[in-house]
């Protein structure tokens, strides 16, 4: 029995064969109730199944899949709750009534911006649909799944390019991703949780811990280091200058073929423009002193704070040359729709997300599972 039937049999109450490796077989008066089986640490309920068949539905072979994707997705699922459940019902009451009247649309963008979608990409969205619609009429579930497409579509091309879903460390190169974003965004959690990811991934890996403006930060990376056995370079002096810590950081690298270097930065100075000059400085010295290097510049935000943590993101836009986001936090928001915001306003790929403060609370991005969180019923 696949891994999906499984998960559709005990819907019925009715599990005949359990995960490999996780689960004992169960006792056989077990089998015959129609009461849901226990499993230790494992939940089949409606959020399991529903995470098996998303990633079923992406050709996931069953025996490929890990008890923990299938945890992370229902915890995404669960994450997005409060902007699905004000999302779904509404949209499938407006779209399903044929071509949009003015009305229609007016409902549909309030729901949008009420999900922190964003101004320009709540147009796209609406226009895209009136053509759609304008064309046939089509049936609720068909138009929530053509809705599903475009948010898909617009996911995946930010900026209007397509660009490569895979993102992960080039393998026997330097790599160095900088770290960037205002404090509090979750920057040295995702360090930690990258760190992790990455040392399950068998990349030699290396942490430079550059936010040396607050007290704190250093030991906070450290620790987080230490959860994945990651090693962070600190300069011990006190008001150390940033670019230093990045420079002996590289040099540690380079010596150990670190495959992947994480440079955490600060995010608050005392005015925007020490911010800028900062990150400018250190990203000036990667360049600079390991021209060799792959270099990712991600900055991590906020999705709690929607729309405003967008206006803070033109800042490190200018100064960290960005390539990518990581969005956090997106357990428990209603503004699970800022990604879309994030994509068409800044015109730049969501790499990773975070739904969840653990170590394992943070994957790659993939914007089938994102859709299908924020929008199946
Ligand atoms: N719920 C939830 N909390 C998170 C997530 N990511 C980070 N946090 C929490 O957000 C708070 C701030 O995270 P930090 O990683 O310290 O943020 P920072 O950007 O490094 O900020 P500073 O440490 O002040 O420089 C912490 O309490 C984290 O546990 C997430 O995905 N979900």
């Amino acid at each position: 029995m696949s891994f999906l039937e499984r998960a559709r049999a005990e819907r019925q109450g009715r599990i005949e064969a359990l995960e490999e490796n996780a689960i004992a077989e169960p006792e056989p008066d077990v089998q015959a109730t129609s009461a849901p089986v226990e499993v230790p640490g494992i939940a089949f309920d409606e959020g399991f199944i529903w995470s098996a068949e998303v990633l079923a539905a992406q050709g996931r072979r069953p025996e490929d899949v890990s008890i923990e994707e299938i945890t992370w997705l229902k915890r995404l699922r669960q994450g997005l709750d409060k902007t699905r459940r004000s999302l779904i019902n509404q949209l499938r009451s407006i779209v399903g009534q044929g071509p949009l009247n003015q009305e229609a649309v007016l409902e549909i963008e309030a729901l949008l911006l009420q999900a922190d979608v964003g101004v320009e990409a709540t147009d796209e969205i609406i226009s895209r649909l009136q053509n759609k619609l304008r064309e046939e009429t089509l049936p609720p579930d068909q138009a929530i799944a053509y809705l599903k497409s475009i948010l898909r579509d617009m996911l995946d091309r930010p900026g209007g390019q397509a660009y490569d879903p895979l993102f992960m460390p080039e393998k026997d190169r330097l790599n160095i991703w900088l770290i960037t974003g205002v404090n509090g965004a979750g920057k040295t959690t995702t360090i930690g949780k990258l760190a992790h990811i990455s040392q399950k991934s068998g990349y030699r890996t290396l942490i430079a811990a550059a936010d040396t403006f607050r007290a704190a930060a250093v030991e906070q990376v450290k620790v987080w280091g230490q959860r994945s056995g990651t090693e962070a370079i600190a300069n011990p002096g006190k008001n150390t200058d940033p670019a230093a810590v990045v420079f002996d950081a590289i040099a540690a690298a380079q010596s150990r073929n670190t495959e992947l270097l994480l440079v955490d930065t600060a995010g608050r100075l005392q005015n925007k423009k020490n911010l800028m000059e900062e990150l400018s400085k250190i990203r000036r010295i990667i360049d600079k002193k390991a021209p060799e290097a792959h270099v990712e510049s991600l900055l991590v935000l906020d999705a709690t704070l929607g729309q405003n943590g967008l206006r803070q993101a033109e800042v490190f836009s200018q100064a960290a040359k960005l390539s990518g986001v990581v969005l956090t936090k997106l357990d428990g928001t209603a503004k699970g729709g800022v990604a879309l915001a994030v994509v068409q306003q800044l015109g730049l790929p969501i790499r990773f997300i975070g739904a969840g403060e653990g170590i394992e609370d943070l994957r790659p991005f993939s914007s089938y599972e994102f859709v299908e969180a924020l929008i199946s019923g």
